[in-house]
């Protein structure tokens, strides 16, 4: 019941919409009920009196009524599906707003198919109720009592006589709303999981194949499309007993309707006429309790997808602004300081498990080149997303410029901090709109000025399109170190004052790599800038390096303090050696 009121409120934008849609549907309800009242009259003020002209003038004012009802039903159908519209309108915008705002620690536990999923179907299902069902049912309810009170009104006693069976059709509505709300709970969690299943398939294709897993990924799916066929089936069982019982029903409520009149008839205790239009009315009783069982359907299935959309809209964002909107990330110039930070995700549990990063105390002056190094799962990407807040510490304090990061507006502080992750997304666009896509009104020059300090505009140039080529889904069509080098070139657009390069030119070989090195110098002075590295070549221009271990700085200096102490970096530098001499 909650979830219906709170679907009802989103019909508030539409109010204009919703009266003018029950409006004539109350107008259709009442021209339904005004016709076999007028049939009534052809019979028995035209034919019983031989009267022609009232045949005629009753008939006409019949023909009238529906032409009037179906302009009336073209409008109100109108009506009732742009409210629909609004809704699933609304919902979406709210849904993709709140999507955008979530952090990171949401999407580490979302399942992307599951999301699509409450997106496209479970929207879709709401809109059916509230544009269609929700109106259906109002106008099927007004027909019922109209139509009961129009008999009482004309004869009583053959009104309610016909009507026992009436009470049989409420009980078996009863029973199928009961059971098929869960039956459409389960559908809709399937179609969740059937969506993943897809997603993850998709975007897992190459491992798929490069493993020659089809046939156990046909199977899984499989498994999982037979699970929706057996609920759908189950579904279908439940509205295969209920609904031709009804009809049953209903036809035994027009039969002892007919009976009976008959028998009124015959002892003159009704009219002819009457007996024609209780003819017609009956169908007023039966119509809208067969709709009902169709009604519930479209509403269970609403109760039971709205939820799933509300679940969404109703996660708490977690990481936002600053009630009062923030400093004003204008004054970032890139002096970082980590101070005594500590930081667990949010499913470890704090008190029994270390957490990734402990204690960690560091400060970096504007301008200067950090080299975080460490052994893999050390915690190196962990505590430079806490820079950008994507993840916010459990303990202590980061600052930037003195102010910590949890008191600057949040999307200007993203906007300072310049990142080119381990792994590269590129969005399927032209490789000019992906350079850009930080600073979307950036000139060409820019454009072409940061792709050659990335190493990258040579490339591009040979392409047949140059900056126009459109690359595909998650940037397929270029190598992963192109890849690497046109996120390199969309984070130096953005001339951000901090820079983090993770791991940013781990998949280019060492020419490129000395190549973008060497660019890199001009584009990191006066830039705050994280460098995290495996390979040595990639940190030997850092004013500073740091070694984490197991979430802790074990060692920091230069290149060759850290080289004259034994540890870690000198290990990792013996162990490159001996590398590079195999
Ligand atoms: N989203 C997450 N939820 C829970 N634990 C995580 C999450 N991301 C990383 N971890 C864990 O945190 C630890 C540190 O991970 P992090 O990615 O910071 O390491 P890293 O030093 O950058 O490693 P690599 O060099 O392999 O990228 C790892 O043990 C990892 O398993």
């Amino acid at each position: 019941m909650k979830v219906l009121l709170r679907l009802m409120m989103y019909l508030r934008p539409s109010t204009k919409w919703v009266v003018i849609s029950l409006t004539l549907l109350i107008l259709g309800t009442l021209i339904d009920l005004i016709a076999p009242w007028l049939l009534k009259e052809v019979f028995d003020k035209g034919i019983a009196k031989e009267n022609t002209k009232a045949i005629l003038l009753f008939t006409l004012a019949l023909a009238g009524i529906q032409v009037v009802k179906s302009f009336g039903m073209f409008v109100q159908g109108r009506s009732q599906e742009l409210v629909g519209q609004n809704v699933v309108f609304t919902l979406r915008k709210q849904m993709y707003e709140h999507l955008q705002k979530l952090s990171f620690g949401y999407y580490d536990k979302a399942k992307t198919g599951q999301l699509m999923s409450r997106m496209t179907g479970d929207i879709e299902a709401v809109k059916n109720f509230i544009g269609f069902g929700s109106l259906t049912m109002v106008g099927g309810l007004l027909t019922f009592v109209g139509t009961i009170g129009f008999m009482v009104f004309m004869q009583w006693q053959v009104t309610l006589l016909s009507m026992a069976t009436i009470p049989l059709l409420l009980f078996i509505l009863y029973r199928f709303n009961k059971n098929v709300g869960p039956a459409w709970g389960q559908i809709r969690e399937q179609m969740g999981r059937l969506t993943t299943t897809l997603q993850e398939n998709i975007s897992g294709i190459r491992v798929v194949k490069a493993f020659a897993r089809e046939k156990a990924e046909q199977d899984k799916f499989e498994s999982r499309n037979d699970q929706n066929f057996d609920t759908n089936m189950e579904r279908a069982k439940l509205e295969a007993k209920a609904f031709p019982l009804m009809g049953f029903y209903g036809g035994l409520t027009f039969l002892i309707m007919i009976w009976l009149g008959a028998v009124y008839v015959a002892k003159d205790q009704m009219t002819l006429g009457t007996f024609m239009a209780f003819q017609w009315y009956t169908w007023g009783i039966i119509w809208p309790l067969n709709m009902l069982g169709w009604q519930i359907n479209i509403m269970q299935q609403a109760i039971k997808a709205a939820p799933r959309v509300f679940e969404i809209i109703d996660t708490p964002v977690g990481i936002s602004s600053p009630d009062d909107g923030g400093a004003d990330p204008a004054r970032i110039t890139g002096n970082v300081i980590f101070e005594e930070v500590s930081f667990h995700f949010g499913d470890q549990d704090a008190a029994s498990e270390a957490g990734v990063l402990q204690e960690i105390n560091l400060g970096v002056r504007e301008g200067e080149v950090v080299a975080v190094l460490g052994s893999t799962g050390s915690g190196k990407s962990s505590m430079i997303a806490l820079l950008s807040r994507f993840y916010d510490v459990s303990r202590g304090r980061v600052l930037l410029d003195g102010v910590d990061v949890r008191e600057y507006e949040l999307e200007g502080l993203r906007r300072k901090i310049g990142i080119v992750p381990q792994e590269t997304f590129l969005f399927s666009a032209s490789i000019r709109e992906n350079i850009a896509y930080g600073v979307p009104e950036a000139t060409q020059e820019q454009i072409e000025w940061a792709a050659k300090k990335a190493q990258i505009h040579g490339f591009i140039e040979s392409m047949p399109y140059g900056y126009d080529t459109l690359i595909g889904e998650r940037g397929v069509g270029l190598s992963g170190g192109q890849r690497q080098r046109v996120a390199l070139a969309r984070a130096i657009l953005m001339d951000p004052p901090i820079l983090v390069l993770d791991e940013a030119t781990a998949s280019v070989d060492t020419a490129t790599e000395s190549a973008i090195h060497e660019e890199l110098l001009e584009v990191m002075k006066g830039r705050t800038t994280f460098i995290i590295a495996q390979r040595l070549s990639s940190v030997k221009r850092a004013d500073r390096i740091i070694v984490l271990d197991r979430g802790q700085i074990v060692q920091q200096g230069t290149h060759k303090e850290l080289f004259e102490q034994d540890g870690f970096f000198r290990n990792l530098f013996e162990m490159q050696e001996a590398a590079s001499v195999r």
